[in-house]
């Protein structure tokens, strides 16, 4: 694949501008949550298999088998008309000093964000950079630090993070999980929590592991270092991704880029068509998608104010996420058992109404 370089369109005011698409009903997931009972054993539940609505569904529809995620609420035309659309938005995130500014840029394939050697943090505010790579408009978003704990004081209000979610709306076809090839460290690792606190746990579905400092694998097989690293914790990441990674040498000449750049690009191309077209979505995202007529200030207001309910219920939904946070199956089943059991003592020990005598 050979990239065009060019500037398609100009950096999306909010995002809002393109593709918009009105938000479905809400999901299974947030009406279940509406229910006190099923609370506790829900992840449970979710996780033994009795509750499929967490899971990646293939549907029948039209005779032909769609993928359908559990975060999407397009339908069958959505998707269709998603694929048409051939646009792909790119969201760049990990923790500082990876080489994000440096990735985006390689994508785009000029000099475009920020990007240097620095002891505290170079980029300061979401960005976003657009360029042309074969029959795609791709769209690139640079972050800031909105991944780190540290972002609570940070970014008190939201508003950073409120805009990354606007500057990605309607959703990112992939979040680009950028980390240093050999130094995949608890930063990092605190790094992918964020971004799956910030967006939800599906986000994995839509990862792929970008290693920076190709050039260290001094011509070895990247699949190979994966496979035979002793740091759990980055195969696990990369399991997790669905096994999408790629690593790119930010600082080699432009052909090698370009090829390193279309590496990633068909991992890109495959996750899309893996999701009919249809880009990472939810509440959050849907919420975006019906402010479209109010002004800038007006809609990031009104998504941080969700982001900030979402953190205030955020043990809730880590309780969801429980499930998925690593630990072992039999650990998981023991655990969905204990709280079964405790749950019809409950039902059993509950006081019964005295019988009324007459
Ligand atoms: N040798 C080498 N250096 C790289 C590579 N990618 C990025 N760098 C360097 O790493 C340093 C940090 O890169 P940035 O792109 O600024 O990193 P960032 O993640 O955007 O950093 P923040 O904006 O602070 O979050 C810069 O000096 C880059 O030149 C690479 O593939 N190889």
């Amino acid at each position: 694949m050979g990239q065009q370089e060019s500037d398609c369109r100009n950096t999306n005011s909010f995002g809002l501008s393109s593709g918009q698409i009105c938000p479905l009903s809400p999901l299974a997931r947030e009406r279940l949550f509406t229910q006190p009972l099923p609370l506790l054993f829900l992840p449970c539940w979710c996780q033994m298999g009795l509750n499929t609505v967490t899971c990646r569904k293939q549907v029948i529809m039209g005779g032909r088998k769609m993928p359908r995620d559990e975060e999407n609420a397009y339908g069958f035309q959505e998707f269709r008309s998603a694929l048409q659309e051939r646009r792909l938005r790119l969201l760049l995130a990990g923790r500082s000093g990876t080489g994000k500014s440096a990735t985006g840029n390689s994508i785009l394939q000029r000099k475009h964000f920020l990007s240097r050697l620095a002891t505290t943090a170079v980029t300061r505010a979401c960005a976003t950079g657009s360029c042309c790579w074969a029959s795609w408009d791709v769209e690139v978003l640079d972050t800031p630090d909105l991944f780190s704990p540290e972002v609570a004081q940070a970014d008190p209000g939201f508003k950073e993070r409120g805009r990354c979610y606007l500057l990605s709306a309607p959703g990112p076809h992939a979040v680009l999980l950028v980390t240093q090839l050999g130094r995949f460290t608890a930063q990092d690792l605190q790094a992918w929590r964020g971004v799956k606190a910030l967006f939800g746990a599906g986000i994995a579905a839509h990862a792929v592991v970008v290693f920076t400092r190709r050039e260290d694998l001094d011509g070895g097989s990247l699949q190979q270092y994966v496979r035979d690293t002793d740091n759990r914790a980055l195969r696990e990441l990369v399991a997790e991704c669905g096994g999408r990674c790629c690593a790119f040498d930010n600082r080699a000449a432009d052909g090698e880029r370009e090829a390193q750049v279309g590496e990633l690009m068909g991992l890109v191309e495959e996750l899309v068509r893996d999701h009919g077209g249809a880009p990472y979505t939810n509440d959050v995202y849907r919420l975006a998608q019906t402010l479209g007529g109010l002004s800038p200030e007006e809609r990031l207001r009104r998504v941080a104010e969700r982001l900030a309910a979402r953190a205030r219920t955020w043990p809730l939904a880590g309780l969801w996420r429980w499930p998925k946070a690593g630990l072992g199956t039999r650990c998981k089943l023991g655990l969905a058992a204990l709280l079964g059991a405790l749950f019809l003592l409950y039902l059993l020990c509950r006081r019964r109404p005295e019988a009324v005598t007459v």
